[in-house]
């Protein structure tokens, strides 16, 4: 099997290239057919992105390296699931968490853009004080209580503890963060809105980086974030982006997948390196993945996938750019829109009429959710 991501420079990097990989699907030639398989490389540690427009088969790749990385000794992936479209790992022996983390695995200073509060500001710096002294949330909102700060500052500080709780990530007994990377998991985070999501994704991120460097975790973890530029845009991004930077030195990878390319930040573009590209028709969109990889200068009209779970894969190991069909899932995917002909009395309805639209899938991470 041809494996991505795979630098085969050295005489002894190529006895090794027989190392752990996971099947991706198969070469596609220009007439569409299905040429030998191909693989990622899960041997050394990787910064990837997955573009694509909606419903192109980003979840779908990402659940394929995701089936791949559970099968495979020596890694342990977790796929952060702000969609709801992952559960169908566990049949892959994933183990599917809540979002639930320490408040103290935040840093403190993250407390008030977390809650939408100005850190210069008296219920920011309250909150923030509160974060440094007290490891809890119940802990934190007794230290407010208790503080000397005016009236109105300690209530619009309790307010904004009390959303922060009533998101239901914060649990003083939540196991510590490491406990994601025990075993192949996924963090169900469909429901939250976008600052809880953000505060989970970032306590994991750095669970990944600090138990890799500190050498409390004896497996590679590969972090698999789908909706990418929802956390590239909020809270979690200082977390991303250190493991984009610092990441693989000390084992972690890290796989960005989101439908706006253009989100990607400028050390995303820099950092990684494998770039799987899905169906992309915003000449922008095209020009940010060119960007991202610039692959040689190689020719790329007419090579752009048209049809879902087909890709351009840029391999900078490699320095080549090639066309993928990716592989079907071995565990059920999520990824489709339920369909009003598949539910109920509508399965049975011979009404040939013109089909329904098709709902919105599950998932929120809308807005901030503040007061
Ligand atoms: N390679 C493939 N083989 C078979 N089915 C696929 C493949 N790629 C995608 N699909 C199917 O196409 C549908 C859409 O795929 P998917 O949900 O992965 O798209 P997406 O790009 O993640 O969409 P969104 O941006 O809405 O999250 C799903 O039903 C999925 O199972």
């Amino acid at each position: 099997m041809h494996v991505l991501g795979r630098r085969e420079g050295t005489a002894r990097e190529r006895v090794r290239s027989d190392g752990p990989a996971g099947r991706l699907g198969t070469f596609r030639a220009r007439d569409g057919s299905a040429g030998a398989p191909v693989g990622v490389d899960f041997d050394r540690p990787h910064a990837a992105c997955v573009v694509g427009k909606r419903g192109s088969g980003k979840s779908h790749t990402l659940g394929v390296l995701a089936e791949g990385l559970a099968a495979t000794p020596g890694v342990t992936p977790l796929v952060c699931d702000p969609m709801g479209a992952f559960d169908g790992l566990q049949a892959g022996g994933f183990h599917v968490r809540e979002p639930q983390v320490r408040a103290s695995a935040l840093p403190p200073r993250a407390w008030p853009p977390l809650l939408g509060l100005d850190p210069a500001g008296g219920p920011g710096a309250l909150v923030w004080r509160a974060a440094a002294d007290r490891e809890t949330l119940p802990g934190m909102t007794r230290f407010v209580a208790g503080s000397d700060a005016p009236d109105r500052t300690r209530r619009a500080a309790a307010n904004h503890l009390a959303l922060a709780d009533a998101w239901g990530v914060f649990a003083p007994d939540a196991p510590p963060a490491e406990a994601f990377l025990e075993r192949a998991t996924v963090c169900a985070l469909a429901g939250l809105s976008a600052a809880p999501a953000n505060a989970v994704v970032r306590v994991l991120a750095t669970a990944c980086y600090r138990a890799r460097l500190d050498g409390r975790l004896d497996t590679l973890p590969w972090l698999l974030l789908d909706e990418a530029h929802v956390f590239l845009d909020g809270l979690a991004r200082p977390a991303l982006e250190r493991l984009l930077t610092r990441g693989r030195a000390p084992g972690v990878s890290l796989v960005l997948a989101t439908q706006r390319p253009t989100a990607l930040p400028a050390v995303a573009r820099s950092q990684t390196d494998l770039v799987v590209a899905h169906r992309l028709t915003a000449a922008v969109d095209r020009e940010t993945v060119r960007e991202v990889r610039p692959a040689g200068g190689e020719a790329l009209d007419g090579r752009w996938p048209t049809e879902r779970g087909t890709a351009l894969v840029f391999d900078d190991a490699a320095e080549r750019v090639v066309s993928v069909r990716v592989r079907e899932r071995r565990t059920p995917g999520g990824g489709a829109s339920p369909r009003a002909s598949e539910v109920g009395d509508a399965a049975t309805s011979d009404d040939t009429g013109p089909s329904a639209p098709e709902p919105t899938r599950t998932g929120h991470l809308g807005g901030h959710g503040g007061p």
